[in-house]
C-alpha cells in the first residue's frame, strides 16, 4: 500500500496473509475470507505455485511480526483458478482457496459480504484497499481510502488494454494513494448500507500511486456465480 496509514486491531477481519513455506516462508498475497472455509484472492498469486500444501493462511493478524513458528495458521485442501485466467491485465485474476479446516469466526476473523450480480454497478463511495504489500514490506496493515473511476476514464489511462465490466478501477488523478505489489489478492472493501461489500480483488496496475495510472481490480461482483457455483458444490 502507498500513502496509507496503519490499520487498527480488528478493523479489516476478512483480510488474510497468504504465505509460501518452501525452504524459507514468506508473505505472497492477501485475502479475504468469505466464509468459514473458503478465502479469495487472485489467480495471479497462485497460479505458479498451484500446489496447496506450501500455502499457509494467517487469519486474525495486525502485524506480519506475530507470524512466529509458532503462530497458528489454516492449511489450504484445494485451489481453484478461474479457468479463463492467463495473466493478470487480461482479467478473470481471481482463484478461491478451501481450508482443511473449517475457521471459527471470532471478532479478528470474520467473513466480508459478497456483492450480488445485480451489484455489479452499485456506485460505492466509501472503499478502502488494504494489504502488507509494497512500499517497503510493512509491518502493520496498511489501509488507504481510494475513489472508483469509470470505465470511460480507466480505459483512457490503459488504452492497450481492454478496460470492460469484469475489472473496477481506482485511484487519484494525481497518484500518491494504491495499492501496489504485494497487496495481490487482498480485498477492495467498501461500505454500502452500514454493510462491508468485497467489491474488488487487487489486481494489477502500471507501477504503483502514478498520476492518472489508477489501480485495476477484478470486479467480484461479475464473478458472483463463479463463486457460489465453486462454493456450493
Ligand atoms: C511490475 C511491478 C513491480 O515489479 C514492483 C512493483 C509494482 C509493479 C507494477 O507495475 N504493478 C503491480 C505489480 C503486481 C501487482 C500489483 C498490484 C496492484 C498495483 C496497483 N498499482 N494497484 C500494481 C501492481
Amino acid at each position: 500500500i502507498v500513502g496509507g496509514t496503519d490499520s487498527a486491531p480488528g478493523e479489516w477481519p476478512w483480510q488474510v496473509s497468504l504465505h509460501v513455506k518452501l525452504s524459507r516462508q514468506r508473505h505472497i498475497c492477501g485475502g479475504s475470507i468469505i466464509s468459514n472455509q473458503w478465502i479469495l484472492t487472485a489467480a495471479h498469486c497462485v497460479v505458479s505455485l498451484a500446489n496447496p500444501n506450501i500455502w499457509r493462511v494467517y487469519a486474525g493478524i495486525l502485524k506480519q511480526s506475530e507470524i512466529k513458528a509458532e503462530a497458528p495458521f489454516f492449511r489450504v485442501e484445494e485451489i481453484i483458478v478461474h479457468p479463463q485466467y492467463k495473466f493478470a491485465q487480461m482479467g478473470y485474476d481471481i482463484a478461491l482457496m478451501k481450508l482443511e479446516t473449517p475457521m471459527n469466526f471470532t471478532d479478528l476473523q470474520l467473513p466480508i459480504c459478497l456483492p450480488s450480480k445485480e451489484d455489479a454497478d452499485t456506485l460505492y463511495t466509501n472503499c478502502w484497499v488494504t494489504g502488507w504489500g509494497y512500499r517497503k514490506e510493512r509491518d502493520i496493515l496498511q489501509k488507504v481510502t481510494v475513489p472508483l473511476m469509470s470505465k470511460e476514464e480507466c480505459q483512457v489511462r490503459y488504452r492497450h488494454r481492454n478496460i470492460d465490466d469484469r475489472v473496477i478501477c481506482a485511484g487519484y488523478e494525481d497518484g500518491g494513494k494504491d495499492a501496489c505489489k504485494g497487496d495481490s489478492g487482498g480485498p477492495l472493501s467498501c461500505k454500502h448500507d452500514e454493510l462491508w461489500f468485497l467489491a474488488g480483488i487487487t489486481s494489477w496496475g502500471e507501477g504503483c500511486a502514478r498520476p492518472r495510472q489508477p489501480g485495476v481490480y477484478t470486479n467480484v461482483a461479475h464473478y458472483a456465480d463463479w463463486i457460489l457455483e465453486k462454493t456450493e458444490a
